[in-house]
């Protein structure tokens, strides 16, 4: 049993709520936010039955509101004391809107990714790990959503610069990414129609193959377990599961 206070941002639904489903079925505690209070609240009932009304909490929360997403990680320090885990996922893809694209995908990811340092490393026990949500959209170009795999590539460049940082180091946080290609999500089916080219999402992704939640999950647990973690991008595809390899310039 692991026993730590995780929180997953976008948990309603999707795989946000099968990360927090497999952090439950770990024995830790979980506090999951939504700006979908309704399913939000439906998942929490859920979720509460199978797990125990102790162990797991909903709180609404529109992650690109600053305030919010702050009052809501304050709330669940007020909860359970502490955070241990922190998993940024909150995502959504719509190249109409890239503007809340980048703030849901990577500005919010950052402000998470802060809210959590700040507060892992003035813990007395010390320490905690963040994953955050890119996509293999993140190391590769995707021609159907510009912005997306710009917010999703800004996230992986913001995590593996903070892994590098001795203050990290000193405080035992640790940051990596998770990528994986298709999933079977409600996020591949309210993509605009006009803006991304139907005809050609729908071919690659036939392409690749769609994944299963659980496969996704299984990568995540694998991260979640591998203490060498930090600064990488694990992938997961429905053939790969490994972590990507950067040819960064040797200067
Ligand atoms: N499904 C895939 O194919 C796939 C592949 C790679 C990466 N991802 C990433 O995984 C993450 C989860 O996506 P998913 O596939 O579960 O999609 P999803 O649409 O099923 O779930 C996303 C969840 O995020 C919530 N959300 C959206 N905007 C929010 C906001 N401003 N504040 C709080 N919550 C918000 C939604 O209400 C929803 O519950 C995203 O970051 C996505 O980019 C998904
Ligand atoms: C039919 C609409 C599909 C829209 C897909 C929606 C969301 C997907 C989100 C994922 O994060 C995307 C994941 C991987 C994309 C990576 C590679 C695609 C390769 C593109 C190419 O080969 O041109």
């Amino acid at each position: 049993m692991s026993g730590k206070v995780a929180v997953v941002t976008g948990a309603a639904r999707g795989l946000g709520r099968a990360f927090t489903e497999a952090l439950l079925k770990r024995g830790d505690k979980v506090c999951f936010c939504d700006v979908d209070v309704q399913q939000g609240k439906q998942t929490e009932n859920e979720l509460k039955k199978n797990f125990g009304d102790d162990n797991v909490q909903f709180l609404p929360c529109d992650v690109r509101k600053d305030e919010e997403f702050k009052d809501f990680f304050n709330r669940v320090i007020q909860k359970y004391n502490t955070v241990d885990i922190m998993v940024n996922n909150a995502g959504i893809m719509n190249e109409n809107q890239w503007r809340t694209t980048i703030d849901i995908n990577l500005t919010a990811v950052i402000h998470g990714s802060l809210l959590a340092m700040n507060h892992m490393k003035n813990k007395s026990t010390g320490g905690g790990l963040i994953v955050n949500v890119s996509s293999l959209a993140g190391v590769m170009p995707v021609s159907f959503c510009p912005a997306y795999t710009a917010s999703k590539h800004g996230v992986i460049a913001f995590s593996r610069s903070w892994a590098l940082h001795p203050e990290l180091k000193k405080n035992r946080i640790k940051i990596t990414c998770l990528c994986p290609s298709f999933a079977d999500t409600d996020i591949i089916k309210g993509t605009d129609d006009k803006v991304h080219g139907p005809k050609l999402a729908r071919m690659v992704m036939k392409q690749y193959g769609l994944m299963v939640t659980d496969r996704v999950t299984e990568a995540f647990l694998r991260v979640l377990d591998d203490a060498d973690n930090n600064g990488k991008a694990m992938m997961v595809t429905p053939k790969i599961m490994d972590y990507h390899t950067f040819h960064d310039p040797k200067l």
